[in-house]
């Protein structure tokens, strides 16, 4: 972990060192993912069930590729209630944010007569890849699933990996909870290939969706364009901002909740008081003592995490949004003076009560967000991910009198003729009708 502090004459160096110090540590697989991705192209289920044998250990034949409902029933059943119903807990708060995420047609006749407007409609079919082993998270089904099933996609399919055969229930139960029923035994950079392409067992989606290795990120950025693709998941990050009277050991259980997902992450403490930097500090040594996932969270603490000391909460401001992180947590009296001012985060969470971890299951906003500095330009996946604009114009006589004119001039200046000439010729139509009335 590093002690900076924004009174340190090399304070900006220390700063700019730590926004890099997790770059340059992805594999180099574009090669063996372009093998893989051809193969699925031109070989279909049998590249698949090939792929399968070989990196998840699991011969299968096609007609085993897709987990039956009966299977899906098994799984459920094997949970137990009090996990069934916080999934409920967390399906229906979700579904009910995303919900109301649902954004309005826009329709209106403007000053020319105009008829104008703008509609939204749900992709067709999304797949969503969910990691596989113990690297599957439900509560990451659910939000996937959950915002595509609101905005209306008709169908979803799920591809995650049973590496040697094996799958966590709860996986299938989210899946079933989030309405997800076509569900294949099928992951990495294959499974990506197959919800892209196509084969004969798996019909082939619009976009791809979810987190992965890096197999599955550099078969999603290969395969865009084909399909759409969420963003590209990088390791998980929060900034906390606390003050004198937030307690030490809270302040570190939030760095670490961080922490133990990957030795990549990132925490940072950004705190006004020196006293409760040491004491966060200590609380973190003191936690990662018994914390069953302290190897994890200890690597990523102690190559990635930091403690900045700054000034006054404008420093704070500035330093969370050059950093642009994933989660930032205001652990303050009143989070509302550094909210209004804070532009660049992907989730915030206001106030002393609010763990980023309630964000993660059950608060309702999404948690799949914007990594690695991305909040500068991007969100959250959200019903958006699943729903696409369409415009649309509508000019009767009038209207074209008024704005046709502008339109032949403009496309005369571009040299396309018939772009004028196809206005112009309803103008002359238009002229000839109103001669005759
Ligand atoms: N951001 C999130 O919300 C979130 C949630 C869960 C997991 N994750 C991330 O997802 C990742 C999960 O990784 P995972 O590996 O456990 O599961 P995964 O499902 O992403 O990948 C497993 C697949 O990788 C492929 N693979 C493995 N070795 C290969 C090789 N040598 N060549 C070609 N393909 C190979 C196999 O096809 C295998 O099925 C982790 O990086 C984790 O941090 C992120
Ligand atoms: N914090 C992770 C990235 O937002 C999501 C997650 C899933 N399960 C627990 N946490
Ligand atoms: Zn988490």
């Amino acid at each position: 972990m590093k002690r900076l502090d924004t009174a340190q004459p090399d304070f900006r160096a220390a700063f700019a060192r730590l926004l890099d110090d997790r770059e340059g540590d992805t594999a180099r697989v574009d090669a063996p993912v372009a093998e893989i991705l051809a193969a699925v192209r031109a070989r279909g289920d049998e590249a698949l069930c090939a792929y399968t044998a070989r990196f998840d250990r699991m011969p299968v034949t096609p007609d085993r590729l897709r987990i039956t409902e009966a299977e899906i029933e098994a799984a459920c059943a094997r949970v137990p209630p009090d996990l069934l119903a916080a999934l409920d807990v967390a399906a229906t708060r979700i579904e009910a944010f995303h919900r109301a995420q649902m954004p309005a047609d826009l329709r209106y006749t403007d000053a020319d007569g105009v008829d104008l407007g703008m509609r939204w409609t749900a992709l067709d079919a999304v797949g969503l890849y969910v990691p596989g082993g113990t690297a599957a998270y439900p509560s990451s089904v659910l939000m996937n699933a959950m915002p595509a099933r609101v905005a209306g996609a008709a169908r979803l399919a799920m591809c995650v990996p049973t590496p040697d055969g094996v799958l966590n229930p709860l996986v299938l139960a989210a899946a079933r909870r989030a309405g997800v029923t076509e569900i294949y035994r099928v992951g990495g950079a294959q499974a990506v290939a197959a919800m892209a392409y196509g084969t004969a067992t798996i019909r082939p989606v619009d976009r791809v969706v979810g987190p992965g290795n890096a197999y599955v990120a550099e078969a999603k950025r290969q395969v865009f364009g084909r399909v759409g693709i969420d963003s590209i998941a990088g390791p998980s990050e929060v900034v906390v901002v606390a003050d004198s009277g937030t307690d030490p050991r809270i302040v570190a259980l939030d760095l670490l909740a961080q922490a133990e997902h990957d030795a990549l992450a990132q925490s940072i403490l950004i705190t006004q008081d020196a006293t409760l930097a040491d004491r966060v500090a200590e609380a973190v040594e003191a936690e990662l003592r018994t914390l069953p996932r302290a190897a994890i969270a200890g690597a990523s603490w102690g190559a990635h995490g930091a403690i900045i000391t700054v000034r006054d909460l404008d420093e704070a401001a500035s330093l969370i949004d050059a950093i642009a992180p994933e989660h930032l947590e205001l652990l303050l009296a009143d989070p509302e003076p550094l909210f209004a001012r804070v532009r660049h985060a992907g989730a915030i969470f206001l106030g002393r009560q609010c763990a980023e971890a309630i964000g993660d299951y059950v608060g309702g906003p999404n948690h799949v967000l914007p990594t690695s500095r991305t909040a500068r330009f991007a969100s959250g996946l959200s019903v958006f991910d699943f729903l696409k604009r369409t415009t649309f114009i509508g000019a009767g006589p009038d209207a074209l009198r008024r704005i046709g004119p502008a339109a032949v001039a403009l496309a005369r200046a571009e040299g396309l003729d018939a772009h004028a000439l196809s206005v112009s010729a309803r103008l002359d139509a238009v002229a000839r009708e109103s001669d005759k009335a």
